[in-house]
């Protein structure tokens, strides 16, 4: 066991790279002795960056070369951010950890206001995501909300070459970086509840390949992969794609599963929203259940026309 290397598929960014040393010093540290490098790749993810990520085939092109390197035996894990793993995987490949999970709040950032309410009227703000999108818009309908690509040092960046009064980034990603100074304040799941997934980094590898499956299991951590589970399952019923307006947030106490979802419309004029309340071991089956009354009360057509492209935003 101890002669076993296991190579970590990473792209190159900042965050990426800080999420695959991650588990390779987590894996250092439980397993003495164990050899784990890291592989950097590029994806088609990486070199298409002007382009809304809807247009160009979604979050998937970020994952595709990882996945093709495990499958041909160039690497054995893959470390995703959760909130971008796509809900299907390729054939003999699957998530198979999840770790524990980081503040998963969205995170409010500018260098003149301090929160979102001392924003002045048309202020200008940067998000790409329909899902921060259409809830800034519900609350503050006179923003000015533009597109905002790239890694979260390029944002920063646009922010502070004054193209935007105003940024919203995930609080993990900053804090991960070592920018938690930048947040100005952290956005509650009232004022803007979190991607499925946010701030939880989960492993992906080859399903045969027990031997990296037994090293990962102790990096697993229970409550979170529960509270993933029923987020995900909430995402999977509304076939959430690549890039979707949705919201889906769990929270566990004791074995008390608290699961809030919401749909919206980009531009903010309709949301739907519901919660359902459950033990852990009904994670999955809430997240379906909770899906099934959204798509009843308005979400299917506020999708359709999402994926339709039609949507106004
Ligand atoms: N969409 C990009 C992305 N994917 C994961 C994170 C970091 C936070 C996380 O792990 O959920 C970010 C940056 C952001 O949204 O600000």
């Amino acid at each position: 066991m101890l002669d076993k290397i296991i190579r970590i598929a990473t792209r190159q960014s900042p965050l990426a790279l800080w999420q695959a040393q991650y588990v390779q010093s987590q894996l250092m540290a439980c397993h003495p002795g164990l050899q784990v490098e890291l592989v950097p790749m590029v994806t088609k993810g990486d070199i298409i960056l002007d382009t809304p990520l809807a247009k160009v085939g979604g979050k998937g092109l970020f994952v595709k070369e990882l996945e093709l390197a495990m499958l041909d035996g160039r690497a054995d894990i893959a470390v995703h951010s959760m909130k971008d793993v796509p809900v299907e995987f390729p054939e003999g490949l699957g998530l198979v950890t999840i770790c524990e999970r980081e503040d998963p709040r969205d995170a409010f950032v500018s260098n003149q206001y301090a929160s979102l309410a001392d924003l002045p009227h048309g202020s200008i703000v940067g998000t790409s995501s329909l899902r921060r999108q259409c809830q800034l818009r519900q609350k503050r309908p006179d923003l000015v909300i533009r597109d905002l690509r790239g890694n979260v040092g390029t944002r920063l960046s646009k922010l502070d070459n004054g193209e935007y009064d105003a940024i919203i980034l995930a609080v993990a990603g900053l804090k991960r970086l070592g920018l938690e100074n930048r947040i100005r304040t952290a956005l509650t799941p009232e004022e803007c509840l979190p991607a499925v997934g946010q701030g939880a980094v989960g492993i992906e590898c080859r399903l045969d390949d027990h031997i990296t499956r037994e090293l990962l299991a102790p990096l697993a951590h229970r409550e979170t992969t529960v509270r993933v589970e029923a987020e995900r399952a909430m995402n999977m019923r509304l076939e959430g794609g690549c890039q979707v307006p949705i919201g889906s947030y769990a929270e566990l106490t004791g074995d008390n599963l608290w699961l809030r979802a919401l749909v919206g419309a980009p531009d903010g004029s309709q949301m739907v929203s519901g919660e359902r309340r459950g033990p852990a071991a009904e994670a999955y089956s809430m997240g379906v259940e909770l899906a099934e009354e959204l798509l009843a009360n308005g979400a299917r057509e506020i999708l359709q026309e999402v994926y339709q492209g039609n949507a106004p935003r």
